[in-house]
């Protein structure tokens, strides 16, 4: 199944995706970084998967979300007649549920399904059995019941039925998990759940302020960026899978169900900017636990909860994504030093500020402890937002956004009246500044570089405009802008920076597709250089790669007309947001 048949749904502490014939092939319980139950995504079924749709197994005739929520409609049109699915995990009393409730539309259909639960990443045969009719599947310290309105019966280590459902008839299917060592769960009640969760969902629609161009698409973005919020403590997972790799067939797989906080700050602005500031206000109590501590301590990424140690493993009993060994758990990437944190995690919090959320001393205080660290560690090389894997280098985009951490604290003494060195901290401001002018800047191609000194380009030079580095019309923007267009495109896509075979960018061996939030920078920053026409082609050919149900992967690749990466990923779909706001702006 490609990436793009696939569709989310999720409880706000975890999520499930559900492909176009009505497979559940990813899911893990009871967090987004629990060991998964169901792994077909990244092997076969036999790595657990749950199936329900018309016997004979086929795509569904066409898929939706219910307007503004993230309840999913599958609908087959069969010889017999219509039937509709409909997934979705209710926000969350107590275990995490997974709902499917089969609808008859209209005639008679043949129905089947087909569960196979294997935890620990698809490894665990469970033990399973019937009480009063339900089914259990129990190994190890998990526990799923499935609640069915008809007996599955078990063979070959799957459990099956075949039943019909006529129009206007609805079958509830409810699957819960819970800790083996507990008794089993009160049953909810799947027409109830489904109202509340629906109203849940409209209820926060409601509350966006976004009004311009693109709306539809805005808001189905800020929906997936919402699910991706781990409720209980306010962290942000950059996307809910693992492993789905960047280059098929390859070995760039990695782990993001974890709390970046490049990822997480950059969702926030744009649900700050979309009038969202409950979350701005959860995940700054989620970084004031987080990071609590010394600052030389402070990690790039951490577990949804705040946890530390997110150890790398291989997970070798699964065949990964069309063969896309190996499959990673944990992200070794944790270890790195990556600078342009500090300018994103600074920025983040005078924005929230800025845009209303209540002032909080020990925000401040430990904003004056990442610019004491700032100030002693900007001028060492880093493996900078890319996470490149190779050694350590002087990146001009992390050394840019040091110079943010420290503009806008001065920014913050200015606005809200805080005190701290900032005469030092201007100072150091335009040090930095004057060096990467210097040294980032390749006066005879006319283009800042990736790294100081480096013959190639990066997309993330885009944000220098963006984040107020640079006036936009400055000659040595422009000439980066100008470079990337020329440099760095694919089919008319933006490639983060150039991978080739032969060449020892990011230390990886394989190449990948285009990065669809380099695209994206690239949309606002035409905007803002007046090339609106342009912009907007380009934003509407990006609008264009989402999947039916208006989602985004990490990357596209062109080489196959496919999406590659993680799925569906917050990096993709923030930029989105911000896009579109740039083509509303007048001018
Ligand atoms: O490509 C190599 C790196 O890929 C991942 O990092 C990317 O995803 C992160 C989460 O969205 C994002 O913050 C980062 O900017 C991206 O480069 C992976 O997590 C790394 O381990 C890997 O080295």
């Amino acid at each position: 199944m490609r990436i793009e048949d696939y569709a989310l749904i999720g409880d706000m502490q975890s999520a499930a995706l559900v492909g176009r014939d009505g497979s559940i092939d990813w899911l893990c319980l009871p967090r987004f970084d629990s060991p998964s139950c169901f792994t077909a995504l990244l092997g076969s079924e036999r790595n657990g998967h749950w199936w329900l749709g018309p016997t004979g197994r086929r795509a569904a005739t066409r898929r939706r979300y219910r307007p503004d929520t993230l309840i999913l409609e599958s609908e087959w049109d069969t010889p017999t007649g219509t039937v509709r699915v409909i997934d979705f995990m209710p926000p969350r009393d107590r275990n995490p549920d997974v709902v499917r409730i089969v609808e008859g539309v209209s005639g008679t259909v043949q129905m089947s399904t087909q569960l196979r639960v294997r935890f620990d990443y698809g490894r665990i045969v469970p033990w399973v059995r019937r009480t009063n009719g339900h089914l259990q599947a129990i190994g190890g310290p998990d526990s799923i019941w499935l609640h069915s309105p008809v007996p599955l019966k078990g063979g070959d280590y799957a459990h099956r039925a075949t039943f019909t459902v006529k129009e206007g008839e609805r079958l509830p299917f409810v699957f819960t998990w819970h800790p083996s060592h507990q008794p089993m769960p009160p049953r909810i009640h799947a027409e109830t759940q489904l109202a509340e969760t629906e109203a849940m969902w409209a209820e926060w629609v409601a509350k966006c302020t976004y009004e311009g161009p693109y709306r539809e698409a805005v808001v189905r973005s800020l929906i997936t960026l919402k699910g991706l919020i781990y409720d209980p403590t306010g962290g942000i997972v950059a996307a809910p899978t693992t492993s789905i790799p960047e280059d098929l067939g390859g070995v760039r797989n990695w782990d993001y169900r974890y709390c970046w906080l490049r990822d997480a700050t950059m969702t926030l602005d744009a649900l700050i900017n979309s009038g969202y500031l409950d979350e701005a206000a959860a995940w700054r109590s989620w970084l004031l636990r987080a990071i609590a501590g010394r600052p030389q301590d402070l990690q790039i990424m951490y577990g949804v909860a705040g946890e530390r140690r997110l150890p790398e493993m291989q997970l070798d009993w699964l065949d990964g994504y069309e063969d896309s060994r190996p499959v990673r758990i944990g992200n070794q990437a944790v270890k790195q030093l990556q600078l342009d944190v500090y300018g994103e995690v600074m920025s983040c919090l005078f924005v929230s500020r800025t845009s209303g959320l209540a002032a909080d001393d020990r925000a401040w205080a430990i904003q004056r402890q990442l610019l004491d660290y700032v100030a002693e560690h900007w001028d060492e090389p880093d493996e900078g937002l890319w996470e490149v894997r190779g050694p350590r280098r002087h990146f001009t985009h992390s050394k840019v956004m040091c110079w943010v951490a420290l503009d806008r604290a001065v920014q913050y003494v200015e606005r809200f009246g805080r005190t701290g060195p900032v005469e030092r901290w201007r100072e150091l401001r335009d040090a930095v500044h004057a060096e990467i002018c210097e040294k980032g800047f390749d006066a005879r191609r006319n283009t800042f570089t990736q790294s100081y000194g480096s013959p190639d380009v990066d997309a993330a030079l885009l944000l220098m405009p963006l984040v107020g580095f640079l006036p936009i019309d400055d000659p040595r923007v422009t000439g980066t802008v100008a470079a990337v267009e020329k440099e760095l495109m694919s089919d008319g896509f933006v490639l983060r920076y150039p991978v080739a075979e032969d060449n020892d960018v990011d230390g990886l061996p394989g190449g990948e597709g285009a990065f669809l939030a380099c695209s994206f920078w690239l949309v606002e920053v035409m905007a803002m250089q007046g090339r609106k026409e342009e912009a907007r082609q380009l934003f509407e050919r990006l609008l264009a790669l989402r999947n039916d149900v208006g989602l985004l992967a990490e990357e596209y690749d062109p080489r196959y007309a496919r999406m590659v990466g993680n799925f569906p990923q917050a990096f993709s779909h923030v930029p989105l947001v911000h896009a579109a706001r740039a083509l509303s702006e007048p001018g």
